[in-house]
Parts: structure tokens; sequence; C-alpha cells
């Protein structure tokens, strides 16, 4: 029954692309509270692990849960979309509607109450720093403005488990601060924030759990102090992935 007191557990799965193994039979425990990071070189199946994890994408085979509720096998049950927000990377979201709008559409079709919506909406647009752009359609936002409207359309349920593809890709300092804020309070709060990065100091930072992804597998998990075992985290990574410096620069620009 350990599947019950995990936040997210993940038990062999495996997703290919034709001949590419994206994501090669991974297992993976996020446990309640933790503020896990998931790292990984480009291409590493980070984007494709989490997508599966939150049942946006249909595995091979293998199965998880989102506190104890199944999301595959029995995919995206009612219990487990109830506890799980989800900021996807390449955010597709309705060019046509403005960021209110968008909330308020959300927050019914989860059949939450149009008051509650309305006043976290409210909450959402001040916090986020998105008041001033209230009329303008999401097609219009900047990325980093989409990434911020995507965040609030995560929480505005109340999801015990954040799942954050770069939740601080292309977002200002200021936004930035405003963002660890928000995630610090769903913390204190006992909510799980389970996130992919690829700025070490930021997982360094932020981050009491992390695991190192590469070609699809899992080369090391466990608490930031396993993980870096002694080292930067950066120094870490590097030796895990056996990342190796360019040894010449460009051939048109040496002399
Ligand atoms: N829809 C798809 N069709 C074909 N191949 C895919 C698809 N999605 C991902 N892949 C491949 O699966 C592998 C893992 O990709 P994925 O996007 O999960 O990596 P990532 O770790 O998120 O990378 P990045 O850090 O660059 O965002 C890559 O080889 C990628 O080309």
């Amino acid at each position: 029954m350990s599947a019950a007191v995990d936040a997210l557990r993940i038990d062999e799965l495996r997703k290919t692309f034709g001949d590419t193994v994206a994501v090669d039979d991974v297992d993976l425990s996020v446990p309640q509270g933790a503020f896990f990071g998931l790292v990984g070189p480009n291409g590493a199946g980070k984007t494709t692990l989490l997508s599966m994890a939150v049942g946006l994408l249909t595995p091979d085979r293998g199965n998880a849960w989102v506190s104890g509720a199944a999301i595959w096998p029995v995919a995206g049950s009612e219990q487990a979309k109830a506890a799980l927000g989800v900021l996807p990377s390449g955010l597709a979201m309705p060019p046509r509607l403005t960021g209110a709008e968008l909330l308020h559409y959300l927050g019914l079709l989860r059949g939450m109450r149009a008051a509650v919506v309305k006043a976290r909406t409210d909450e959402l647009l001040d916090v986020l720093d998105l008041r001033a752009a209230e009329r303008t359609l999401i097609g219009d936002y900047s990325t980093g403005m989409q990434k911020k409207i995507g965040l609030a359309a995560a929480l505005l349920h109340g999801p015990r488990v954040l799942v954050a593809d770069e939740p601080f890709e292309a977002v200002d300092p200021v936004s930035a601060a405003v963002v660890r804020a928000i995630l610090d309070g769903f913390l204190a709060a006992g909510g799980t924030v389970i996130m992919s990065s690829h700025v070490m100091a930021l997982v360094e930072q932020l981050c009491d759990h992390v695991a190192v992804l590469d070609h699809g597998r899992v080369l090391r998990a466990g608490t930031l102090d396993q993980v870096r075992a002694e080292l930067t985290l950066q120094e870490a990574f590097a030796a895990l992935v056996g990342a190796k410096p360019p040894s010449r620069g460009l051939s048109w620009y040496e002399s």
C-alpha cells in the first residue's frame, strides 16, 4: 500500500516513439510534501515522463498513482484529477479568451461554485500581476504571461500535487519571486511540487528531492544531498550524464 503514501508513484513507465525509447521502464517515488526537481539533458525524456505521470500521454506500459489514486492503467480517475494541478510544457491555451475567462470556464468545468471561481481568479490575477492585462487575449500574451496564467489555471481548484514543466522558464525576476512565494505557500500548506528544470542553481536552491534522467532512464534519485553527493548539483549532473566541454569552438571563428 506504499502507493497511498507517495504524492506521485511511477512503476515501470515506458514510452517509445518509433525506434526512440523516450522513457525506459522508469520507477520513481515522490514523497508527500517534497519539492522534487526532475533534471536531465535535452531529449532525456522529462516531458514525456511527466506527461504520462499526469495522464496527458498514454504509456506503452506501466502504472502511475497520484496521492494513491490511479492515473495508469486507469486513465485519469476523478480523485487523481482533483488532487493534481498541471502546468504542462508548450501550453496550448485558447488564444481568443482573456486570462480571467479561461480561469472562469476551467473553474466551472471543474464543478466549482462561480463565486469561488471569481474570488480565486481575482486573487490569482492580482498576485501574478496580470490585472493590467485583464482585457488582453491569451493569444496576445507574452511567453512569460502565458506561463503565469498556466500556473494560475493549475492552482485554481486547490490541488495537493503540482506538476510543472519548467515553471520559471521565460518568467521575469520579479514574477519569479512571486511564483516562488506561491510555491512556498503551497508547500507550507502540505502540497507537493514536482518540477522539471534545466537551471541547476535553481533546483539546488529550491528542491529537497531530485532525480537525474538521461536517455529515458533514472541515473540517480533521492534527496538533494544524496544526488549531489558532496558536489554541486551542476558537477554531479555533468558527472552522471558524462558531459564534456567541447574541445574546440566553431571552425570559422578560429584564426
Ligand atoms: N511526439 C513525439 N514524437 C516523436 N518523438 C518524440 C515525441 N516526443 C518526444 N519525442 C522524443 O523523445 C525523446 C524525449 O523527449 P522529451 O521531450 O521527453 O525530452 P526532454 O527531457 O523533455 O527534453 P528537453 O529538455 O529538450 O525539453 C526525444 O528523443 C524526443 O525527440
